[in-house]
């Protein structure tokens, strides 16, 4: 199995979405290790981004980097097919609305050729995904309430974190809301190894500094064993 490593995937939320193209190579050229892209339905939550045709233009212009789609929607199976034709690699999504089919849902993202996400909103308790684990490749802890960029970071999420780590020392664990340089140490002591940033990256004078600095914390927590 490949030793945890540290990630960085930087939101596009909250970036100029006219300038989706440019605004995600120069977050890539600035050390990004993956593309978390913000897919939001008005139904799941009361906001709307963009869905697999915005996705497929993206992947015509940016041909090798990961893109992750975390899938903010009411019905995930939907999109499956679309968004692997689209040319995602992991398909991250919520298991709130589907509690009754979350194993069929893994299924057919894998089968597609895609790796699973599962995500948690903050009211969702984190053992409900234990039955899925061998399902999954990444568990996402939500730090704040889906729907929106720039909300305020939810430490009293750090326990999940923490509870998977201790359960799973070799899962990805993806953390995503509010994180940027004056939360990451909770992030990285808990035990996340998947760093989500939108504004804290978006907004940066120095975009490569906070991608840096968010991968070296979280790199060193792991090489120290401060996870946990
Ligand atoms: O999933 C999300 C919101 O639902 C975004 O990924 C997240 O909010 C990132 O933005 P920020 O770092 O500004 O909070
Ligand atoms: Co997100």
């Amino acid at each position: 199995m490949a030793p945890l490593s540290a990630r960085i995937g930087p939101s596009i939320l909250n970036a100029d979405l006219s300038q989706l193209h440019e605004e995600s190579e120069k977050l890539l050229a600035n050390g990004a290790d993956y593309l978390h892209l913000d897919v939001m339905d008005g139904t799941f939550v009361p906001n709307l981004t963009f869905g697999h045709p915005v996705v497929k233009c993206l992947r015509n212009k940016i041909k090798d980097a990961f893109f992750e789609t975390h899938m903010m929607v009411q019905n995930p199976q939907q999109w499956i097919e679309p968004m692997a034709d689209a040319g995602v690699q992991q398909y991250t999504f919520h298991i709130e609305p589907v509690l009754d089919s979350v194993a069929d849902v893994c299924r057919k993202v894998r089968e597609s050729g895609m790796k699973v996400g599962l995500a948690l909103k903050p009211g969702t308790a984190v053992e409900a995904v234990q039955q899925y684990i061998d399902s999954a490749d990444m568990v996402l802890v939500m730090t704040v309430e889906p729907g929106f960029g720039g909300q305020k970071f939810m430490g009293d999420m750090m326990p999940k974190v923490q509870w998977l780590r201790e359960h799973y020392p070799a899962l990805d664990i993806e953390v995503d809301g509010g994180v940027g340089p004056a939360t990451i140490e909770q992030c990285s002591k808990a035990g996340a190894n998947m760093i989500v940033a939108g504004t804290a990256i978006i907004r940066a004078d120095d975009q490569a500094a906070v991608i840096r600095d968010l991968r070296s914390a979280v790199q060193s927590a792991i090489n120290h064993g401060g996870q946990c």
